[in-house]
This record gives structure tokens, sequence and C-alpha cells, in this order.
């Protein structure tokens, strides 16, 4: 599934710069970082409602909707910044095996 991942990178970079009008990517980097970011907010607090739908109904659907749309907004947003999402995957990599418990108590600060 991490294809998934590979593909959508590759139209995101070919669309950084694409025509605002045709793509939909292209407009959210047109109108700049703080749309970009708006939209992140915006549908992390929508995956949070369908969570608390969920919870209360055991219907998924929607969650997994609104999750991948924040995915990809999120996406999005690091692609604005010239990163993606194998630095992203790296870290999750590093820190395969270590417990946060343990994590957060090696913390200096
Ligand atoms: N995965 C996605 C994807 N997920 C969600 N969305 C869009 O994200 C938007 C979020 O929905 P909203 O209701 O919040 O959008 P909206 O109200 O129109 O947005 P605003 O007016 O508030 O900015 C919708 O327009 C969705 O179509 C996506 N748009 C594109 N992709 C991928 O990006 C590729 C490139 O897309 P284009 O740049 O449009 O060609 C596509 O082939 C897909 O693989």
């Amino acid at each position: 599934m991490c294809d998934v991942l590979e593909q959508l990178n590759a139209l995101l970079q070919e669309r950084r710069h694409a025509d605002a009008n045709t793509s939909y990517v292209a407009s959210l980097h047109h109108k700049g970082l703080n749309k970009i970011l708006e939209k992140v907010g915006e549908e992390a607090t929508e995956t949070l409602l369908a969570a608390k739908d969920a919870q209360h109904s055991g219907q998924l659907d929607a969650l997994v909707y609104e999750t991948a749309d924040l995915w990809f907004h999120s996406l999005v947003m690091l692609s604005h910044l010239g990163a993606d999402h194998t630095q992203v995957l790296q870290e999750l990599q590093r820190r395969l095996g270590t417990s946060g418990l343990v994590e957060k108590a090696q913390r200096t600060s």
C-alpha cells in the first residue's frame, strides 16, 4: 500500500507548479501556506468529529474518508515546504520498538 503514497507523491510534485485552474493541488500551492494550513486544521477537526460519531455508531466509513482528507492535505503541506512522506516514514521507522513512555522519560526538556 506504500505504493499509493509513492504514486501520490509523484503527482504532488508534478502539480507543484501546475495550472491552478486545472489542479486542486496547484490551486492550494498558489493560495499559499496559510490556506494549506487552514485546510489541514479543517480536515483535522472533521476527523475528530467523525471519530466521535464512529465511537457511537460503530460506522468507520466517514472516519476513514476524513482521515484520508487529513493525510492528503498534510502531504500537500509537506510538499509546499519541500518535504515529503519519506521523511515522516523514516521518523516512524526510527521510533519503531521504542516505547513512547521510555522516549518521553529520556527527553531532556
Ligand atoms: N487525494 C486527493 C484528494 N483528497 C481530497 N481532495 C480534495 O480536497 C478537497 C477537500 O474538500 P473540501 O470539501 O474541504 O474542499 P472545498 O470546500 O472545495 O475547499 P475550499 O474551497 O474550502 O478550499 C476536495 O476538493 C477534494 O476533491 C483531493 N484532491 C486530490 N487528491 C490527489 O491529488 C491528485 C492531484 O489532484 P489535482 O491537483 O486536483 O489534479 C489527485 O489525482 C489525487 O490523487
